[in-house]
């Protein structure tokens, strides 16, 4: 099985174009995919334990695999997990976003773009709803901004998760703070969730109107101008991202980073902002520049994706916990619900 999905997806890449670009080389073995370029090594590959990634680029190595974990992850505690368990798996995963809940500039009606603002007290209570709609959705990496107001959504949402794995910030920046972080429990790690912060994943940055109340810009230069600013694809505020060049470092770094994961068979959570997530929603519901003005995300609104057979499939948003259609979205889903209901009730 784990064979048949790792092939897939290297004919996924290839179908795409992926494998012809002209800027990388690369190798391409029965079980195994090397990308190269100036200063960049990847390897994507299938192992007697499963499918691994190693990604020799800005941070020296970062290594993960994974024995296909999917949608079937086993939820039974560590006491009672048996090999059983990891006999029900499935090629497609889930990917969850959520726009982080009301900030305090938010709530103040203020441009905040990339200023490092918290969540007020609804926001919190938004983050912790988040939480609800997903509990029964299974998450194995999450990826948010640098930014507070995303680390918080993240973390409010998952003290809801029923599965109840501990998410750990990842800290790469320097070999010390990589050593002084390491975790010596192979149990201990397999109970945690890996929390990767990423300044890819910020919210564009409004350059001089961060700081600036919406409503007296508007008033100042101009309503129309101001929607300009705020919703067209390429037009950036003054000195700041328009959405276009948000995009091209919000979806490379979801096309470089996240989407391996789901290749290797992990359900991801991103928790980021209003532009850098409708830029990756461009790319993965295939908008044009024209369709991506109307779309519009609120906060602390988690959306639903299935990743499968190399195809992102929407599946809106998860309305309650209780709500059963949510999880008859996929048998997979279902069961892995069911599975936490047997093994937490
Ligand atoms: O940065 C901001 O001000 C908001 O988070 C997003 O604002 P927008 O809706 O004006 O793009």
């Amino acid at each position: 099985m784990a064979a048949s999905a790792f092939h897939q997806a290297l004919g996924t890449l290839q179908s795409h174009g992926y494998l012809s670009n002209s800027g990388l080389r690369h190798e391409l073995g029965d079980n195994s995919l090397k990308l190269f370029s100036k200063g960049f090594k990847v390897e994507i590959g299938l192992s007697r334990k499963g499918c691994y990634l190693s990604d020799q680029r800005k941070f020296g190595v970062v290594q993960a695999s994974a024995s296909q974990t999917s949608v079937f992850e086993p939820v039974s505690s560590p006491s009672k997990s048996n090999a059983s368990s990891s006999q029900k798996k499935s090629n497609e995963v889930a990917l969850i976003l959520i726009r982080h809940g009301e900030s305090l500039w938010n709530e103040k009606n203020l441009f905040t773009g990339c200023v490092d603002v918290p969540l007020t007290k609804k926001g919190v209570e938004e983050a912790v709803e988040a939480g609800k709609r997903i509990s029964n959705i299974p998450v194995d990496m999450i990826y948010t901004s640098a930014l507070i107001r995303a680390q918080m959504t993240a973390m409010l949402a998952m003290t809801q998760h029923r599965r109840k794995k501990v998410p750990i910030i990842i800290h790469n920046e320097s070999e010390q703070a990589r050593a002084w972080s390491q975790i010596f429990s192979e149990d201990t790690k397999k109970q945690s969730i890996p929390v990767i912060a990423s300044w890819q994943l910020n919210e564009r940055m409004y350059g001089e109107l961060q700081g600036l109340n919406k409503q007296e810009t508007a008033d100042r230069y101009g309503k129309e101008q101001v929607h300009e600013w705020r919703r067209s694809y390429d037009i950036p505020p003054p000195n700041g991202e328009s959405l276009e060049m948000c995009a091209q470092r919000a979806v490379a770094y979801f096309t470089d980073q996240i989407e391996p994961q789901l290749l290797c068979g992990k359900n991801v959570m991103i928790a980021a902002h209003g532009n850098s997530l409708r830029s990756i929603i461009m790319y993965l519901d295939k908008l044009t520049s024209q369709e991506v003005i109307s779309l519009e995300l609120s906060t602390g609104i988690p959306m639903l994706y299935i990743f499968k057979e190399g195809k992102f499939i929407r599946r809106g948003s998860p309305v309650a916990p209780t709500e059963a259609g949510v999880y008859a979205y996929t048998r997979s889903l279902a069961q892995y619900r069911q599975k936490l209901d047997e093994t937490l009730h």
